[in-house]
């Protein structure tokens, strides 16, 4: 039975925030694996300045070439927007829960609003979170800190953010050490965030 980290998450772009908790968890945790779950649309979020889900795609392929137990997951590229992360996990247990285990990712700051995600109680019955700390506001509610489906996991905490890379590059600031080379060469080619 293989481990699997499923780290959910826009990627517009992938940046080394992103690739240090992933790689920390597989090299650290009892993980064997973290997929980066492309989603298309973010129940939370709208959809300003986001690029083609095929581009975003793209730039984590790119970003985990040479990370073979990092692999990205096309799988909510079929299924109805907003993507809720309950559905999801429901389609990827049918097809690869026989020799596949999942396991949620996220930071304290989404766990200190994981109570308004769809299902978040079906959820945790079903699937350990690996969370690792997180700069952010406000306080973990109550009945998830001592949880034991909650696993802490004492990541570094690197503060960048996606909308700041866009932003500061289209401002004309120069963002380049913020991304993996990779996906650098392939924002720029591409013109994307100008
Ligand atoms: N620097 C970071 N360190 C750790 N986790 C991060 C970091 N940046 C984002 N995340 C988390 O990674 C997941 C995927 O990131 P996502 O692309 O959705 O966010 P983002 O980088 O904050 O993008 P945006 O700025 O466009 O909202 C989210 O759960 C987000 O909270
Ligand atoms: O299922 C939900 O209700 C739900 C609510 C908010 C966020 N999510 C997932 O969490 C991921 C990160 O969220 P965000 O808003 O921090 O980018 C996002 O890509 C979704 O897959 C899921």
């Amino acid at each position: 039975m293989k481990k699997v980290g499923l780290f959910f998450g826009t990627f517009n772009p992938i940046h080394i925030g992103h690739l240090v908790i992933a790689n920390h968890l597989v090299e650290f945790s009892d993980l064997d694996e973290v997929w980066f779950v492309i989603t298309p649309q973010s129940p939370f979020k709208t959809k300003q300045s986001l690029l083609d889900d095929h581009h975003r795609y793209q730039m984590v392929y790119e970003a985990v070439q040479e990370y073979p137990k990092l692999k990205p997951s096309k799988i909510e590229f079929d299924l109805p927007q907003p993507n809720y992360t309950v559905n999801t996990l429901v389609h990827l247990d049918e097809r690869y829960g026989e020799d596949h285990q999942f396991a949620l990712i996220m930071g304290e700051d989404n766990l200190k609003s994981f109570h308004k995600w769809k299902n978040y109680e079906t959820i945790l019955e079903q699937y350990s979170l690996y969370v690792y700390p997180r700069v952010s506001a406000g306080e973990v509610e109550q009945q998830f800190k001592d949880h034991p489906k909650v696993v802490r996991v004492a990541a570094p905490i690197m503060e960048i953010s996606s909308t700041f890379i866009r932003r500061e590059h289209k401002n004309g600031k120069n963002i380049r050490p913020l991304l993996p080379n990779a996906v650098w060469k392939y924002m720029d080619e591409m013109n994307f965030y100008r």
